[in-house]
């Protein structure tokens, strides 16, 4: 970006910031997530940072929150009330450390000692005591100037009107957060709800919109909360660190946060912010990072100041899991089976330091329920690696409402749900009725085919499927087989992204797969309820694949010999043998196998060991396996005879634990399983 780009995205990102600025400190209204804020005011840093030349005196970054409305009296705030710098990642903790000794010139060895605490995310208040007596509260307003609240104040419980005990200074101001906890925030929305008046969005916005009353009896009515962590104008000293501060001011009758500890090192700092992340959920109120402050106030002192927050402290927050954005589309993907799962398209936001762009909706249930249609705002979530979700809308746009499609939109066959046989109800999830014949699913199946637990063929991923299927090369699965033979006509190494070796490599990686076991054949077919263990029962039921292909036209008979000693099969169900009937009732299905099986040498599978130890016992594997893979080990015991379950119970005989095995292993112990290690396992099998 050059000197001219960078002045004019300086301006837009200010312009941003200010106006978010205003609804979110004069509103309590923010209009977007405080990830999207924190976003813009990095770039910003970032920009003035590369171009100082651009920093002008009126940037966001040299200022706090916003000048006080006219609605309430001014307070001048003698001690200026700062913002903190963020810290966002484990390298920035490490490197505050660092810069708070070099400022110091405190060489490595030196310990500087530092508390951390939760950073409440409420709004700050300062309260200031004279002779012990609350005379006059107020909002931290642009940092300078604030305004006076000092009624609404006094209506909290926690806001002490006179001191406890004794040895404060004659003039003390105390200043720490104003919450609201989940429980009040709840009943307070839903009381919000019975007078007909809009919901709150969250607990801080809340409090805010609390506290800032015009009339303080609204503001008693609040369920507000005060905790009390740092101080502002002071006749005299009170303490020599941070730790011994805020236990006098719990001494006076301030609530102060129960999880703040001291610290030496930055190792030890950030193992109590990953405790505190831990523990937020069950905080009862909201915080959205852990501050860290130097201890000893004689070098805060020397720290000092920036522009709008102190050099001796920095908060650390928490990446966000929730955040705000916009549908812009809503789509219908097809899946292996047909299943049609809407999907909706965002406006990319980044949530918890990752950019989410989609989301899933579920089914045409779920839209109904969160009544969300293209253009609405919604707030969206990601937890850990899964698909992040929309949890409801936050503003409704007014286009029309969002229609759940009756055909497949990719083969516009018609779309059917099944009903439920046990409770006769109907399935949310719908279905396209075309099979194979349907491009979307004989797409995904064919990813399936290839896919690791089934073929496993290198270099065929779902990219290389559609483009072979477009191009009409790979229509079933035998054509992956008859690629090398058919490449004089092909000519994949002139390919976009293929070249000479690349072409050897697939056509070997696909020749190495011809042999295959019996059940992954099966497993390979993507058939409903016929997944790897029903595929592993029907495979060792009948041992040989001859002897199961013989059985096939006689499966269209439910009275047959052939189905009903499937049905026999400990584990398998009507559901399974159903759908496995379904399946090759259908002629071209029955060619698309036929053609497959030309292509394999298809290895046999034994039936399990009757007379192994391990026969008819029930395995858990748990921890990390290192002997061998979790599926082998998973294979090996199967082929023993034994049952492999993925979870703790009652019929529970042995658990196999590795190392780093947790909730499993204790359950397993509680409740009388028989615990091994992997090599008593293998002696054990022998
Ligand atoms: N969504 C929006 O439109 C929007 C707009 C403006 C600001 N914001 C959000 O507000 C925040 C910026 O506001 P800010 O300037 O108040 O900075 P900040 O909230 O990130 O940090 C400073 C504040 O933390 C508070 N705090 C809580 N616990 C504390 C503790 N234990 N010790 C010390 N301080 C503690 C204090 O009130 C202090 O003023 C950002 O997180 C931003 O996401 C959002
Ligand atoms: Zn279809």
């Amino acid at each position: 970006m050059n000197s001219d780009q960078a002045k004019k995205r300086v301006a837009w990102l200010s312009r941003e910031i200010r106006s978010a600025d205003a609804l979110y400190y004069q509103d309590d209204n923010p209009a977007i997530s405080d990830a999207e804020y924190d976003a813009l005011r990095k770039e910003l840093i970032a920009l003035e940072t590369e171009f100082p030349h651009l920093v002008r005196k009126d940037s966001p970054t040299q200022s706090v929150g916003v000048k006080p409305t006219g609605k309430f009296g001014k307070v001048k705030h003698s001690v200026p009330m700062l913002s903190l710098d963020n810290a966002f990642s484990d390298e920035d903790v490490v490197d505050f450390c660092a810069r708070v000794k070099r400022f110091l010139s405190v060489s490595d060895k030196e310990v500087v000692a530092f508390t951390a605490e939760p950073k409440i995310d409420g709004l700050s208040a300062a309260l200031r005591y004279e002779n012990g007596k609350f005379v006059k509260g107020a909002t931290r307003g642009d940092g300078q100037v604030g305004e006076d609240i000092t009624a609404n104040l006094a209506t909290l419980d926690t806001v002490p009107k006179q001191l406890k005990g004794q040895g404060w200074p004659d003039v003390l101001e105390i200043r720490g957060e104003v919450y609201i906890s989940h429980v009040d925030f709840d009943t307070m929305n839903a009381s919000q709800v019975a007078s007909g008046k809009a919901e709150y969005k969250n607990p801080r916005n809340a409090a805010a919109g609390s506290l800032r009353q015009i009339d303080p009896c609204v503001t008693a009515a609040r369920p507000l909360k005060f905790f009390a962590y740092t101080w502002g104008e002071i006749s005299e000293p009170f303490a020599e660190t941070q730790t011994e501060a805020v236990a006098r001011m719990a001494d006076w009758g301030f609530d102060v946060n129960p999880q703040m500890r001291r610290h030496e090192s930055p190792q030890d700092m950030i193992a109590h912010y990953i405790e505190i992340l831990n523990a937020r959920a069950g905080l009862g109120y909201d915080i959205d990072g852990v501050v860290y402050k130097v201890d000893d106030l004689s070098l805060q002192e020397r720290l000092g100041f920036v522009s709008r927050a102190p050099r001796w402290a920095i908060a650390h927050k928490f990446p966000a899991e929730k955040a705000i954005t916009i549908v812009k589309d809503i789509d219908i993907q097809v899946g292996r089976t047909g299943s049609l799962t809407p999907v909706a398209r965002l406006t990319p936001i980044t949530v918890g330091g990752v950019v989410v762009s989609n989301a899933t909706l579920h089914n045409a249930d779920e839209i109904e329920r969160l009544g969300v249609k293209i253009g609405d705002s919604v707030e969206i979530q990601r937890a850990g690696d899964v698909i992040p979700q929309v949890l409801r809308v936050v503003k409704a746009s007014d286009g029309p409402p969002f229609i759940f499609p009756t055909q497949c939109p990719v083969c516009a066959a018609p779309v059917s749900s099944d009903v439920d046989e046990k409770t006769g109800r109907q399935d949310v999830v719908r279905r396209c009725t075309n099979g194979l014949s349907c491009p979307a699913q004989a797409v995904q199946t064919l990813v399936h085919f290839v896919s690791r637990q089934v073929f496993d063929i290198d270099g065929l991923g779902e990219r290389q499927i559609e483009t072979f299927y477009e191009k009409g090369l790979i229509k079933e699965p035998a054509d992956i087989f008859a690629l090398r033979a058919r490449n004089d006509e092909i000519k994949l190494e002139t390919w976009e992204g293929f070249g000479e070796t690349s072409a050897i490599k697939l056509f070997d990686a696909i020749d190495e797969r011809r042999t295959i076991p019996f059940d992954r054949v099966l497993y390979s077919l993507g058939i409903r309820h016929v997944g790897r263990t029903n595929s592993r029962l029907i495979a060792q039921h009948f041992g040989q694949w001859d002897r199961f292909w013989t059985a096939v036209p006689e499966l269209q008979n439910p009275v047959s010999d052939p189905y009903m000693s499937l049905l026999g099969i400990d584990g398998m169900g009507q559901a399974a043998v159903g759908s496995l009937a379904s399946f090759f009732a259908s002629q071209s299905n029955h060619a698309i196998v036929a053609n497959l099986v030309q292509q394999l040498d298809i290895q046999d599978v034994e039936a399990p060991r009757s007379d192994s130890p391990v026969a008819g016992k029930t395995v858990v594997f748990t921890g990390k396996l290192e002997r061998f893979s979790r599926d082998e080990a998973k294979a090996r015991a199967q082929s023993l005879g034994a049952k492999v379950s993925g979870s703790v119970s009652g019929k529970t005989d042995y658990l196999v634990a590795g190392p780093g095995a947790g909730s499993k292993l204790k359950k397993a112990e509680a409740a009388g399983v028989t615990v091994l290690s992997e090599d008593e396992w293998l002696t054990l099998i022998g």
